[in-house]
């Protein structure tokens, strides 16, 4: 049985042991401590050369409406019995934390912060899975929508794949992500409504057997629809569909804007042939091909290979539940916490496995581009006092073999990281979203060719600076010593 609360909201969307946790640091006193936090994935989702980040939005409507309610205390007092004076601080918490966050529709890569959370460490704390669970979902999704872009070229690409969405929430904020990532439009109608995604559709085969014939079904949507875009499969594509499908547009002339046919099944390459003659000897050359049927990025461009002729791409399944990689894999790590002597200290997760090590210190991405003509040198990661735009030139090297290097000269520097929220304080103006997919398609022009390409591209440098790099070697030399030290 579902409980609805009248005062629901997202606090408790978060794993029960960061509540375990704020507990420990509330009754050991140090909720308070300042800690920093920082979002990284360690692969790039479906070996891509670059990743198209989504979910800032959501997670701005997320902080702002971060307060544990009535019903929230209640079911925490019943549930885990946690003692009063711990609910009573739970009641008057507020978020005070500062965020910095790439913005949507940037690039981002492995192996760098992309989101970083800095407060009271009880702040830090309680944000971590909704942030992870909102940026590993949206960024995935809107990544694949750019791989389905890249081989589209500009044919118009639908997002069709709501009844196949890992549930509701899944389904709006994929789509909104897919339109990020360069889809055109979407089939959910609220997601129209919420996000000003256009929305577009055709028909399904049920209108068909309705009527139980091509020709009726046909003749009873396009007298009452305009825009008539026919699904021509239902019984037979090249027999009945297409042509019923010509006949009802040649009857109904001007009165009706034919906008051509849908297919659904079959062999997309032979029928889309097929079809697009039929359609130009019968005088509908502007008549557009649409197609769906389980289409992801492999399929269209075998399609294109084959010069299938469709205009219309319909994609559902494949790209909304990111079929070939069903998570992302962003982690939240803390980089640096307060010392009892107050000065802030640069942590790390060490482990055995060296892709999990973590970069410790607070720190910046900076966008490394030629002054020239815009194209992307790489990413440098600093400490966050550092600035490269003071530098001449830069030495970037590769973070595990440090002789892969290059010095660039001549380059601008951009933070990828911007202020959102300050001490608690929304500071960033939410772009529209147009804007974020502008950006996106402006990133992507300024990346060369060499990191888009579908099939093993090349790997985009994200390099770590030598202070950066220093620090790192600093802590882990200290760690050793001191487990070293360690009895057996
Ligand atoms: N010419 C083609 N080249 C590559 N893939 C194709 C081609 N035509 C169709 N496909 C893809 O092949 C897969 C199987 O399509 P097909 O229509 O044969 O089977 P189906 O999905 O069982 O059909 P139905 O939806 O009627 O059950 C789909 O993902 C489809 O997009
Ligand atoms: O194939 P997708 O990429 O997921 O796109 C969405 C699918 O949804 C509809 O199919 P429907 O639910 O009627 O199922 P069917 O066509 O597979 O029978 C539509 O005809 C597409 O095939
Ligand atoms: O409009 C369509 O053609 C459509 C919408 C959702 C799923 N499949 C098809």
């Amino acid at each position: 049985m579902t409980n609805l609360y009248p005062d629901d909201s997202y606090t408790l969307h978060t794993d029960a042991y960061q509540i375990n946790m704020i507990q420990t640091y509330f009754q050991q006193g140090i909720a308070d401590k300042h800690a920093v936090f920082e979002v990284f994935f360690r692969d790039m989702p479906f070996h891509n050369g670059y990743a198209v980040y989504a979910g800032l939005e959501h997670i701005v409507h997320y902080i702002q409406n971060l307060h544990f309610s009535q019903t929230d205390i209640e079911y925490l007092r019943e549930a885990e019995e946690y003692p009063e004076d711990f609910l009573k601080y739970l009641e008057n918490f507020k978020f005070t934390g500062t965020v910095r966050s790439a913005v949507e529709g940037e690039l981002v890569y492995a192996h760098e912060p992309i989101l970083q959370v800095e407060g009271p460490l009880a702040d830090c704390q309680l944000v971590e899975t909704a942030l992870l669970n909102i940026i590993n979902y949206q960024t995935l999704i809107a990544t694949k929508a750019a791989r389905i872009r890249s081989v589209a070229g500009d044919d118009a690409l639908m997002e069709f794949g709501t009844r196949r969405a890992q549930e509701f929430d899944a389904a709006i904020w994929g789509t909104r992500a897919a339109y990020i990532g360069g889809f055109n439009a979407t089939s959910n109608v609220r997601a129209g409504k919420i996000f000003g995604i256009p929305i577009s559709g055709t028909h399904a085969h049920a209108l068909v057997q309705t009527y139980g014939n091509d020709y009726e079904a046909f003749k009873a949507y396009a007298t009452t629809h305009r825009d008539c875009v026919f699904l021509v499969d239902t019984y037979d594509t090249l027999r009945s569909g297409v042509p019923t499908a010509i006949r009802v547009a040649k009857e109904l002339g001007d009165q009706i804007n034919f906008q051509g046919v849908r297919i659904d099944s079959g062999d997309m390459a032979y029928l889309s042939k097929r079809i697009r003659q039929k359609l130009d000897e019968a005088g509908f050359p502007n008549a557009k091909i649409y197609a769906s049927n389980d289409l992801d990025e492999k399929t269209i461009q075998s399609l294109k290979m084959q010069d299938a002729k469709i205009d219309v791409w319909g994609i559902g399944t494949r790209l909304i539940t990111a079929f070939d990689q069903p998570a992302l894999g962003a982690v939240y790590k803390m980089v640096a916490i307060e010392g009892d002597d107050g000065e802030m200290r640069a942590t790390i997760k060490l482990s055995n496995n060296a892709e999990k090590v973590t970069t410790p210190g607070k720190k910046q991405v900076w966008r490394i581009t030629k002054k020239a003509d815009g194209k992307s040198e790489g990413d440098y990661v600093t400490l966050i006092d550092e600035d490269p735009r003071r530098e001449e030139s830069l030495f970037m090297f590769h973070p595990s073999y440090t002789y892969i290097n290059k010095t660039v000269t001549d380059f601008n520097a951009r933070p990828v990281l911007q202020d959102i929220f300050k001490d608690g304080e929304l500071v960033y103006k939410l772009p529209t979203l147009s804007a974020i997919r502008d950006r996106c398609r402006g990133a992507l022009a300024n990346l060369w060719p060499e990191y888009k390409r579908d099939l093993n591209p090349q790997k985009y440098p994200v390099d770590l600076s030598q202070d950066c790099w220093d620090n790192k070697m600093a802590i882990i030399k200290d760690i050793h010593d001191y487990v070293h030290k360690l009895p057996e």
